[in-house]
């Protein structure tokens, strides 16, 4: 069932994508790259001086150098292979090739619309809203004749991503020392969040933990049933910056380990679920900072793979990106959690909404989204759908985003907006970076790129 080849053009009522973007996070390519790259990644963010420093020390480790570029660079060699003649472009937030690049590229090239397949899995400011944010700046940046984009849902529980983590968790299991593999601890590893994104990811708050847990619930299942006896799981975070006295979410990977050790545990597995790819965090993070606590403490331990460029996470994307062009495409969804929705609503993991103004004053309970019950999940839904492109007005947006020369009284998110998958409305940045693809388009572009 996967086909998503370049040549399809999309069925009714699904939309034309005449290209992919593959769009990531960026990292140094050398030694005079890293402070730059630090200072793009954290501009306008309260990250403490020490901190940068902190971590401009463990890209030293690699001469300045993130692995992370390079394993895009394959994914984006496999993607091209296997969605030829789509065309596939790369652009990463915080470092070159960026984003404002890809676009400007994609607009010599005549694209009119792509689909942005983000290489972050679960909901949150950092790994959904902000790139949809930068994807919005890129396409202001490029301005007139950029093309359309719209962005792939999230694929936390996509059987393309899950199934090559059960493999890696099982192969990490194996790599233990006989005497203690049967009993080993798996311990889901993702980014460590301040407390207050974590409470407005999603929708309606919490949806990254609620997320990495369904997750990691899955895989630890079909780990369990692969080797024949179950393995306990938990979830840890790393990578915590920010200052001190910021609630960040826990356990921290370290001291999971440690609390393990002295519970009397000998081993454990890492899963780095959050990350799908051996980047930085993984790297240094896990292979150096966490493997070190686990030896000065006696536990065994093993690091589990990421998807990197496993053909299934290849296929999904082309999955993910045929669902766009056909409304009845199977949404493959492992969890509860999932089918994501193709399009953000209002305020979804958005710091400065509701949902964060009641964490902050606990008018609705911060206890209450941090305990996952909040959430409505009707998103994405089967049955739960888009509106029809068919007959939406040209004031979608009372202000206009992206088309010049309209103007009126309306405000974005206002009934005027069409919606996201469940009828509820968007942001700004989610209104120009989907807003014409949500209009019927009556002449496909040329075939044959
Ligand atoms: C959820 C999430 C993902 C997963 C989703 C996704 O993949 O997008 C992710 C990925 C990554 N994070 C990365 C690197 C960094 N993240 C930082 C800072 C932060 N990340 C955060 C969250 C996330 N980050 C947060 C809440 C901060 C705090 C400050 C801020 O909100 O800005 C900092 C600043 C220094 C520091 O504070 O550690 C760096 C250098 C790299 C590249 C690694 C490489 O170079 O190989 C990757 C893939
Ligand atoms: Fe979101």
């Amino acid at each position: 069932m996967t086909n998503g080849a370049g040549a399809d053009r999309g069925g009714p009522g699904g939309l034309d994508v005449d290209a992919l973007l593959l769009v990531s996070f960026g990292g140094p390519e050398g030694p005079g790259d890293v402070m730059p790259f630090l200072r793009n990644v954290t501009r306008g963010r309260a990250v403490p001086e020490l901190r940068l420093a902190e971590v401009a020390a463990h890209y030293d480790h690699f001469d300045g150098r993130s692995p992370i570029n390079d394993q895009n660079r394959a994914l984006l060699a496999a993607l091209r292979e296997r969605l030829a003649p789509l065309p596939v472009y790369w652009g990463n937030r915080n470092w070159a090739p960026y984003l404002a690049d890809a676009v400007a590229r994609m607009r010599a090239d005549g694209v009119r619309r792509a689909a942005c397949f983000v290489t972050a899995a679960f909901a949150s400011y950092s790994g959904c809203r902000q790139y949809r944010e930068d994807l919005a700046e890129a396409l202001r940046q490029v301005g007139p004749g950029a093309p359309d984009f719209v962005k792939l849902r999230l694929f936390f529980d996509h059987p393309g991503f899950v199934e090559p983590m059960v493999d890696h968790c099982v192969r990490a299991v194996g790599s233990l020392p006989a005497a203690v593999r049967d009993g080993a601890r798996l311990v889901f590893t993702a980014h460590a969040l301040p407390l207050e994104q974590a409470v407005v990811s999603g929708p309606d708050g919490g949806a990254y933990e609620r997320q990495l847990r369904a997750t990691a619930e899955v895989i630890a299942a079909r780990v369990g049933t692969r080797l024949g006896r179950s393995h306990p799981w938990q979830l840890a975070f790393c990578s915590r910056s920010g200052p001190p006295g910021v609630p960040w979410l826990e356990p921290d990977i370290n001291d999971a380990l440690v609390a393990l050790a002295e519970d009397g545990e000998q081993a454990a597995v890492i899963v780095p679920v959050g990350f799908v790819s051996d980047h930085m965090e993984v790297v240094y993070d896990l292979d150096v900072e966490a493997v070190r606590t686990a030896g000065e403490h006696g536990i065994a331990v093993a690091r589990a793979g990421t998807v990197g460029t496993d053909p299934r996470f290849v296929d999904m994307v082309a999955d993910l990106l045929a669902e766009r062009r056909h409304p009845d495409w199977d949404r493959p969804a492992l969890s509860d959690e999932g089918p994501a929705h193709d399009v953000c609503p209002l305020h979804c993991c958005d710091p400065a909404g509701p949902l964060a103004f009641w964490a902050r004053t606990g008018v609705n309970g911060s206890r209450v989204v941090m305990a996952g019950g909040a959430g409505t999940r009707a998103h994405g839904r089967p049955g739960v759908r888009r509106p029809a492109a068919a007959g939406v007005p040209a004031d979608l947006c009372g202000r206009g985003h992206g088309r010049p020369g309209l103007s009126g009284p309306g405000l974005c998110g206002q009934p005027n907006d069409p919606g996201s998958a469940d009828g509820r409305p968007r942001d700004e940045a989610t209104i120009l970076v989907e807003e014409r693809a949500s209009v019927a388009r009556p002449d496909p572009p040329p075939a044959g790129e």
